[in-house]
């Protein structure tokens, strides 16, 4: 098997092999054959996003333009000028390695269970996808929902946030730092419904005007075996998967290589941590509301010979409402609806039940 270089775009050439014939085989087509994820400096965006002429403006329409390719192409980009402060951004992730350097007893303590609606501490392959257990350790959080809230809907989910008591700053700063993600993901979000060919306010209101989020903190453990250069031997941190809200931003460590994204031929794309930028990538319920018009691309992390935390925000519809392809996504797409409508919560609460062997 040809060698392949760790850190380096190049793609598994067995896997891609395999993808590659299984696709001609289904005839599905989707995204493009990209080789790369583009960089957008979205600070024009930020300037006029609360203007309702913002589409107006050239710089402005310039980002559109660029969001519009890629969540078309790739389903994959990065922001830059996202007004975040990197000494924030980097705090979060120094925050979780330290919580994640915990003894076991002490992270336990905030364990994930039916309990608390699924939130919190997972072990290293308790987390499963397609059957396979991840070689992380995590804790998720949830928007909190009160008992009753969204009745038999949204029951699962019911449940606080189990926060550590140690490293003694992590709810303080991990609740700043959802805020501000909230915040950033609504105003990218207005940026895309214009893409789209919407109103800037397209996924407020019903849609988004209240939206759910998850958060993962997530530790991938040093592989066992670092004397070989080849990326089998280092297992999978997280198996391919879609993410299931909008929008997501993923904060990774920025020395080690390990998120990949799958384009049309089934090659595997280095997503490389870009010092400054947030990975931003589409998820299923914007798939759905776009038509098809923006793809909800397969990603999977590969572990690497050194620890890697990561922090991915999710940005999510109202937890109640039903979704259906947008009209004028119809009318861009064939006039059809590609997609039966679904309830965000219920695609969540599907795969949170799925996703655990506790
Ligand atoms: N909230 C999101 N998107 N979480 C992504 C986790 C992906 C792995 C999960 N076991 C799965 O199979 O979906
Ligand atoms: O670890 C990463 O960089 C991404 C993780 C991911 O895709 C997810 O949790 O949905
Ligand atoms: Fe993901």
């Amino acid at each position: 098997m040809a060698t392949v270089h760790f850190g380096s775009r190049q793609v598994r050439p067995d896997t891609d092999r395999i993808w590659r014939k299984k696709k001609r085989k289904e005839n599905i087509l989707m995204g493009s054959d990209f080789k790369s994820i583009p960089i957008i400096d979205i600070r024009p965006l930020l300037d006029k996003c609360n203007d309702p002429k913002m589409a107006e403006d050239p710089r402005v329409s310039e980002v559109v333009k660029q969001l519009d390719q890629a969540c078309r192409e790739i389903g994959f980009f990065y922001v830059e000028g996202h007004g975040i402060p990197d000494s924030l951004v980097k705090e979060v992730r120094d925050v979780t390695r330290k919580f994640f350097h915990l003894p076991f007893e002490e992270k336990i303590k905030i364990k994930l269970s039916p309990m608390t609606g699924y939130r919190g501490y997972q072990r290293v392959g308790e987390n499963v996808t397609k059957g396979l257990p991840d070689m992380h350790e995590a804790i998720d959080y949830y928007r909190e929902v009160e008992p009753g809230k969204y009745g038999t809907l949204g029951s699962v989910m019911e449940g606080s946030n189990p926060w550590p008591d140690n490293p003694s700053n992590f709810n303080q700063l991990m609740e700043e730092y959802i805020t501000l993600l909230t915040d950033l993901s609504r105003i990218i979000m207005r940026g895309i419904a214009v893409a789209l060919g919407g109103s800037p306010d397209t996924f407020e209101g019903e849609i988004a005007g209240d939206p759910f989020w998850v958060f993962r903190i997530i530790g991938y453990p040093v592989s066992t075996d670092t004397s070989t250069a080849d990326i089998q031997d280092y297992g999978i941190g997280c198996g391919a998967h879609t993410d299931y809200g909008l929008l997501t931003l993923v904060n990774q460590d920025d020395d080690i290589t390990a998120l990949q994204v799958r384009n049309r031929s089934g090659e595997w794309i280095w997503a490389n941590p870009i010092p400054g930028t947030f990975v931003c990538n589409i998820g299923d319920m914007l798939k759905v509301l776009s038509n098809g018009l923006y793809e909800s691309t397969l990603h999977r992390v590969v572990n690497s010979p050194k620890y890697r935390v990561s922090v991915p925000f999710f940005y999510e519809p109202n937890f109640d409402t039903v979704l259906e392809p947008l009209d004028f996504c119809k009318q861009k797409t064939g006039g059809l609806s590609k997609f039966e409508p679904v309830i965000y919560g219920e695609h969540l609460v599907r795969k949170v039940t799925t996703n655990f062997v506790m």
